[in-house]
């Protein structure tokens, strides 16, 4: 059995950052920028007016002051012109500012009367006017790897970059096995269940970024997951849920390593999620989930989707954590890390009752994963905890 953290290494050590598409901006967000991108442009690309008023010159300022307006700019249209002493433009919202004037006087500062303009008493010192370039320069970078926000995506449209290179989307073929299992909206046997864990798993990662493949379920013999793996094979990473373990139908080591898997650990010293392993399937890395659907969702959020950051071009890393006081007294912990799921009330972190890892309706409502490392010693109520947001 090996720890939690030498798991994670090992895991990141089967996969590489996927290569890099161009894909238009329409679909860039929530996509990880794979190079970094300089602006074609500044933005504002001229001194920009920010209000709807006048523009003269600045020294010429002073309440009562009159002046002839001489013509208009408006967005998209500038003044040709340029601004003497004693005139005005009128100016709007996002025009240029015309050359000769230096300031805009906001249209409510002043008093218009056919061409005459004549200033008001309280005009302070702000010009109104945004500089070239104020908000980025031509050439300015945004920085890769980064996970594309709406906030990104209106950035790069300004810098007028219309094709993004990102990180390629990871293929990913999940394989549920077991008799006992059918998909949902299937007819079960009265011995049967729903397949759950695959769906909660393809959408935990493809909220990543990455493409799910649902294989046709794996039957409990030989010839069953053996097919399962070979529709499998093209995918970027293999996920097998369930079989994981020492019961006689726990078939994934045994096919998996006749089919020439390079085993790369077994068992993790964690609950749940003990029966882990990964490996390389010819060049495709795979990784055993175990099969109660808390432990596979559980090892989803711990290494799945860790590796699977890893194959986005983001850095490999453990899954985020907060740290919160713990609402209650603990008794010593186990000698396996322990991922709780747990309630956060009233800013503090409370394990939940029962930490059975076939309860889905106990990870639904769980607001984190708290971590209590293996050994823990005994807990007061107020120690800081690692937690993981669900
Ligand atoms: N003698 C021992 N028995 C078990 C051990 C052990 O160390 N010694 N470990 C236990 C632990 S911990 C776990 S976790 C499970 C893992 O077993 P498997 O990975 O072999 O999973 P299965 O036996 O196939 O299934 C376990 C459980 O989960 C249900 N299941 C499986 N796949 C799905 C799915 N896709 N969706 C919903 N539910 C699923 C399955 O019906 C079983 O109820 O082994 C313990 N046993
Ligand atoms: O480790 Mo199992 O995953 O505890 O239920």
């Amino acid at each position: 059995m090996i720890s939690v953290e030498d798991a994670l290494s090992n895991l990141f050590d089967l996969v590489a950052p996927m290569g890099v598409e161009k894909v238009s901006l329409r679909h860039a967000a929530g996509r990880v920028l794979a190079e970094n991108v300089t602006a074609n442009r500044s933005q504002p690309p001229f001194d920009a007016s920010s209000m709807d008023g006048y523009a003269l010159r600045q020294a010429e300022v002073e309440p009562d002051a009159m002046f002839k307006v001489i013509g208009e700019a408006a967005a998209g249209h500038r003044f040709d012109g340029v601004v003497k002493p004693g005139q005005a433009v009128r100016i709007f919202t996002g025009a240029p500012i015309p050359e000769g004037a230096d300031f805009v006087v906001i249209q409510e500062d002043t008093t218009r009367r056919g061409d005459l303009l004549m200033l008001g008493h309280d005009i302070d010192g702000k010009t109104n006017i945004r500089p070239a370039g104020g908000d980025f320069k031509a050439g300015d970078a945004m920085d890769a790897p980064r996970i594309l926000r709406p906030a990104d995506i209106a950035l790069l449209a300004a810098m007028n970059i219309a094709e993004v290179p990102v990180h390629i989307a990871p293929q990913i073929a999940i394989i549920a096995t077991g008799d006992e299992l059918v998909q949902p909206g299937e007819m079960p046997g009265p011995d049967q269940i729903i397949a759950s864990n695959t769906y909660g798993l393809a959408a935990m990662l493809e909220q990543l970024g990455a493409r799910c493949r649902m294989i046709p379920i794996a039957r409990d013999t030989v010839p069953s997951l053996t097919q399962a793996f070979k529709i499998a094979q093209a995918a970027d990473l293999i996920i097998t849920i369930g079989g994981a373990s020492v019961g006689d139908h726990d078939l994934v080591a045994p096919v998996a390593a006749e089919m020439g898997m390079e085993q790369s650990f077994y068992k993790v010293a964690m609950r749940p999620g003990k029966p882990l392993m990964a490996g390389m399937l010819a060049n495709t890395p795979m990784i055993g989930l175990p099969g109660n659907p808390v432990s596979a969702m559980v090892c989803g959020v711990v290494f799945v989707a860790p590796v699977v950051r890893k194959m986005l071009g983001l850095p490999a890393g453990s899954a985020p954590r907060l740290s919160l006081p713990l609402a209650v007294d603990l008794p010593q912990g186990g000698p396996r890390a322990h991922y709780m799921r747990a309630l956060v009330k009233g800013g503090a972190v409370l394990p939940e009752g029962n930490q059975d890892s076939s309860l889905l309706s106990v990870l639904a409502q769980a607001d984190v994963l708290m971590i209590r490392p293996a050994g823990d010693p005994e807990r007061q109520s107020g120690d800081m905890m690692d937690c993981i947001a669900l």
